[in-house]
């Protein structure tokens, strides 16, 4: 067992014991309070570049599931994307000793095998402390042998382009009702998951893809989580400006969940900052302000839409009862609307899961107006069938 230390920039250093890659490390450090999820939260493209501490004292009980087992839709059944996406983690205690019917290896070997550096023994408790008084801070995590990695800021380089799909691919629904457009900022598993179970064929496209070109052939768009600086997605936004601005998209359904939410929200005018240290969590209350529910979310970001500068097309459509941080928004008039929390969970409690729902309801409206409508005959731009059925590397 080799010695390691997890040290804050202008903060404090932290000895304890390296259960991961034998290397040295450098990112952002970060904490979550959920209690379950490590596989799933370490293979999120949204913590690329991030040093995760979980606030959860035992991790690893339940070891790691097989990267191999895909499900009926060809979607990896157990973890949110192929890779370990973050550079480190930090825990309490792991556990050496791990015991579940999924379990195919530790999370001492997974970490190895993807070159996360892993740290147990640290009192995270005091690290939380800690990076809530200074805010968001660079982390590393230095196994002992190696020299310290240079400090970096993954938040001051364009992430999305490292984690998104290189090629479009296409998803086939079991029984198709729709066809969804999907911008891979950083996409989740479970997302595509949530709209193909619910019979949309999912044609993920990449980050960058011009969006405003072929949207006329689907039935609805969706702009997914990811990682970074949303102020980093500077095409994205532009593609989606002149997508809300075609007047012949004026009825399509959008949805957009986490960094989505962020983007549309810039590409339409209203700006984004940073968060203090970020909300990572899986039940964290956030209301509904149409009508007073409140959800208990599932979220991890750092960066937050300012809701003061919505232009007047738009509302807030949820509140963060924790901090009034700015949960969502929605067209006061278009079939449009996205969330900063993430509806699709995994991990994290599933109350949201209607908003699915509800952009399904979104995108039967616009059919049925559509079929009414032969102003917008449907033109293939982009043949989906030929495409690969998984992430383009
Ligand atoms: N999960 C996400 O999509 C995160 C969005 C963005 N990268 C943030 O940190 O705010």
């Amino acid at each position: 067992m080799s010695e390691a230390i997890f040290s804050i920039r202008n903060g404090p250093t932290f000895k304890g014991v390296s259960f991961g890659a034998d290397k040295a490390v450098a990112g952002e450090a970060v904490f979550t309070t959920s209690l379950v999820g490590y596989p799933e939260s370490m293979s999120d493209p949204s913590y690329c570049g991030q040093i995760l501490v979980f606030t959860q004292p035992l991790i690893g009980n339940y070891g790691v599931p097989s990267t191999e087992v895909r499900d009926n839709f060809n979607l990896l059944r157990f973890f949110e994307s192929p890779h370990a996406h973050v550079v480190g983690i930090v825990v309490a205690e792991y556990a050496y000793e791990h015991s579940h019917w999924t379990a195919v290896e530790s999370l001492a070997s997974w970490c190895k095998r993807e070159g996360v550096a892993a740290i147990t023994g640290v009192d995270t408790r005091e690290v939380v402390q800690y990076l809530r008084e200074q805010g968001s801070s660079l982390g590393r995590i230095t196994v002992q042998g190696h020299k310290d990695a240079e400090w970096v800021d993954p938040m001051s380089t364009n992430l999305v382009a490292r984690v998104s799909t290189k090629q479009p691919y296409h998803v086939k629904a079991l029984k198709p009702r729709f066809n969804v457009a999907l911008l891979d900022c950083g996409v989740k598993e479970n997302i595509v998951r949530c709209l193909v179970a619910r019979g949309a064929n999912v044609t993920v496209l990449p980050h960058d893809y011009r969006i405003q070109d072929v949207a006329q052939q689907f039935d609805g768009v969706f702009i997914s989580n990811g990682p970074g600086n949303p102020s980093f997605c500077s095409v994205t936004v532009g593609n989606l400006r002149e997508l809300l601005q075609d007047e012949k998209l004026y009825g399509l359904p959008i949805f957009g969940i986490c960094l989505g939410h962020q983007l549309l929200a810039l590409a339409s005018g209203a700006k984004t900052h940073k968060l203090k240290y970020g909300n990572r969590a899986h039940n964290i209350p956030a209301m509904d302000l149409t009508n007073g529910q409140c959800h208990i979310t599932s979220q991890n970001h750092g960066y937050a839409v300012d809701a003061k500068t919505l232009s007047a097309d738009w509302k807030p459509y949820f509140i963060n009862l924790n901090d009034q941080s700015n949960e969502g928004m929605i067209h006061t008039k278009r079939p449009i609307f996205s969330t900063q929390f993430h509806p699709e969970a995994k991990g994290g409690p599933t109350d949201s899961a209607v908003l699915f729902d509800k952009y399904f309801r979104n995108i039967e409206q616009y059919l049925a107006e559509r079929q009414s409508n032969a102003k917008l005959a449907s033109r293939i731009v982009l043949q989906v069938d030929e495409l690969p059925t998984q992430r383009v590397a």
